[in-house]
């Protein structure tokens, strides 16, 4: 592994007695893309801001390229400066008196002067802002002196790229096609890359691989499509996608685990690896809103009690006369009104169950 983090901890001196990052361990191979998404407060920056070296771990050691970076067991913490880490922030505070190549010369100063023009020529390319060398920050959009930020901080070919929420000062619109510019331009240039964000949209349009967190503690580290079929607990299943908990039972059917559901019941769900704790018995099923299906032919109905907008689709949210409460995302040409009952069905591609406690 490139990156290697290792039972990271850190805790502020006079903070409370939780940890802010408690025993971590996260790893990039060369070239890939790492997300840590979770609440505000869940320890996300705190991590970031150990890897960079701008705190030091209380436990845990962090190695890149087989170079240790921090071990707090050794006493060893490099500083933020002799990482070879580069950094893009939330304010990304372009230099306002410097063009925007010389603001991507910046950190390249030592460069002889050809190789340092060719450079900046070479991230001005990269970020598709070549016209703008000789513009003022002030003269491009919020979209545009991002990515020279962007191109600023990989100009000394850093070993790995930090960023900390970067588009959260850019409106909804730009952050989703940032975000996708954003993951073709690190693939283009191999970089390795560690990024905060608290938006789970971006994190599934850039990661490689998603880190979860909360309250300090990293609840799974896993691909998007994981995370949202194979949600290691019960605090990723809700955080992640629209879907509400509803009780359910394991049972076995002619000898296949079948879950009995408020909406039917769920036959050989053989592919579900049910948890051996609560192998036959109570459970609460997380249910997706593209999870619940309208057919009007269906002989289960739910009464439509909210709905919103969302294009494509409307999502509503429904109750079953038994009073469990569902969502579900429906075409946004069946515009049913709300109090109306509608037909539903559920069609769950991955099963997935929790016990009946909360974790
Ligand atoms: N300098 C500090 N001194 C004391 N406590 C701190 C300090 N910085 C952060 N904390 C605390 O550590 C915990 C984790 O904070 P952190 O900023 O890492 O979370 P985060 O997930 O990045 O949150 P956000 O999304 O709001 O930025 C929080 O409880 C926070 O109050």
């Amino acid at each position: 592994m490139f990156l290697s983090v290792e039972s990271v901890s850190v805790r502020y001196p006079r903070a409370a007695t939780r940890a802010a990052v408690d025993q971590v361990s996260i790893a990039l191979a060369p070239g890939q893309i790492g997300v840590l998404l979770g609440p505000s407060g869940c320890g996300k920056t705190s991590l970031l801001r150990a890897v960079a070296g701008l705190e030091r771990c209380a436990g845990g050691r962090i190695t890149m390229a087989g170079r240790t970076l921090s071990d707090a067991s050794a006493g060893v913490h490099v500083a933020p400066e002799a990482r070879r880490i580069g950094m893009v922030f939330q304010d990304y505070a372009l230099f306002p008196h410097l063009s925007v190549a010389d603001n991507i010369a910046f950190g390249i100063k030592p460069l002889p002067r050809a190789e340092r023009e060719a450079r900046v020529a070479a991230m001005l390319d990269l970020v598709g802002l070549a016209h703008a060398a000789k513009r003022a920050p002030h003269q491009l959009s919020g979209g545009q002196q991002q990515r020279i930020a962007l191109a600023r901080a990989l100009a000394p070919s850093p070993g790995l790229l930090l960023l900390d929420e970067p588009f959260s000062s850019l409106d909804a619109d730009l952050r989703e096609s940032l975000a996708h510019e954003l993951r073709a331009i690190l693939k283009a240039s191999g970089t390795t890359a560690l990024l905060v964000t608290h938006d789970q949209f971006e994190a599934f349009a850039l990661g490689d691989l998603i880190g979860v967190m909360q309250q300090g503690r990293l609840e799974q580290w896993d691909d998007a499509y994981t995370l949202y079929h194979r949600p290691a607990s019960r605090f990723v299943a809700g955080f992640i996608g629209h879907g509400v908990f509803a009780p359910a039972r394991i049972e076995a059917v002619a000898g296949v685990p079948s879950v009995r559901t408020p909406l039917g019941t769920l036959k050989n769900v053989t592919e579900c690896p049910l948890p051996g704790a609560y192998a036959e018995g109570e459970c609460e099923l997380l249910l997706r809103a593209d999870d619940i299906v309208h057919d009007d032919t269906s002989p289960v109905k739910a009464c439509i009690e909210r709905k919103a907008f969302r294009g494509a689709e409307f999502l509503y949210t429904l109750r079953l006369a038994s009073g469990e409460r569902l969502l579900a995302h429906v075409p946004s040409h069946h515009d049913h009104q709300i109090g109306e009952w509608i037909g539903i069905r559920v069609e769950v591609d991955h099963v997935v169950v929790f016990g009946p406690q909360a974790r």
